[in-house]
C-alpha cells in the first residue's frame, strides 16, 4: 500500500477531511519561505485534532537548530522533514526521525545526493531545482529515480490525481507526497481534489499489486 502524505496543512478542517479520507500523513510547515506557512499555535491546533495513528510532519527549510526544538516541544511531531541544505547529521541531532528533501529538478546530477543521507527515516524526492522551496507543483523525470536506494522513497513534486497512478507504476515508492495537486489556493486544499487523489493513489496499489 502507498502511504500518503499531504502537505501544507494550514487549517484545522483540512487536516482531518485528509485524515478521513486515508491520509498516513500530513505536513504543516514552518520555514518563512512557503506560503503556506503556520505558526506554533496554528500548527498544535492541527496536531491535536488529528486523530490516532496519523503522522505529523514538521517540515523546516534551513532553520535554526533552537526553532526547530521549540517546535518538537510545542506541537509533539511524530516526524520531521527537512527540505534545504542540511547535513545528515545535523538533520540527526533532534533525536526524531526525519525526512530528507532531495531536489531533483536537475535531472542526473541530483542523484548522488540520494545517497548522502543514511540516516533518514525516507528521502523525499521532489521535483524543483537546487536550493528552491516546495511546493513548486514541478515534476521531475521519475525514470531517474533508482530502483535500490537504501532509505523508503516519497515520491513528491507536481502530483496529482490524474497522473500519481503513472507516478506509482513507474517509481514504485514508499509513499506520495502532495500539495498544489490538492489545493483551491496555497495552504487552502480542495476537498474534491483531496479525494480524487487518496481514490486515484489507492486504485493504483489495487492495480499495481
Ligand atoms: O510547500 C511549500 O510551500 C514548501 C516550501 C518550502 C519547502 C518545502 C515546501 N513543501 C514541501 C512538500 O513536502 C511538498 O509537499 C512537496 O514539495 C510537493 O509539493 P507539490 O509539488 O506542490 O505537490
Amino acid at each position: 500500500m502507498t502511504r500518503i502524505k499531504c502537505c501544507g496543512m494550514t487549517r484545522v478542517e483540512d487536516a482531518v477531511l485528509a485524515a478521513e479520507l486515508g491520509a498516513d500523513a500530513v505536513g504543516l510547515i514552518f520555514t518563512a519561505r512557503s506560503r503556506r506557512r503556520v505558526d506554533v499555535d496554528q500548527a498544535r491546533a492541527i496536531a491535536r485534532a488529528l486523530p490516532p495513528m496519523v503522522t505529523t510532519v514538521a517540515l523546516f527549510m534551513d532553520e535554526d537548530a533552537a526553532f526547530v526544538d521549540e517546535v518538537i516541544a510545542s506541537v509533539q511531531p511524530g516526524l520531521l522533514q527537512f527540505h534545504g541544505a542540511e547535513r545528515d547529521d545535523w538533520c540527526a541531532q533532534f533525536g526524531r526521525p526525519y525526512l530528507k528533501a532531495v531536489a531533483m529538478g536537475e535531472g542526473d546530477h541530483a542523484l548522488p545526493r540520494l545517497r548522502a543521507f543514511p540516516g533518514a527515516a525516507g528521502l523525499v524526492l521532489d521535483g524543483h531545482g537546487l536550493g528552491e522551496a516546495g511546493g513548486s507543483g514541478k515534476a521531475f523525470d521519475w525514470s531517474l529515480t533508482p530502483r535500490e536506494l537504501a532509505r523508503p522513497v516519497i515520491l513528491a513534486g507536481g502530483l496529482h490525481a490524474g497522473n500519481v497512478a503513472d507516478a506509482i507504476r513507474v517509481v514504485r515508492p514508499w509513499g506520495v507526497d502532495v500539495s498544489s495537486g490538492i489545493e483551491s489556493a496555497p495552504g487552502i486544499k480542495d476537498p474534491s481534489r483531496l479525494a480524487a487523489f487518496v481514490a486515484a493513489v489507492r486504485a493504483a496499489d489495487a492495480t499495481h499489486v
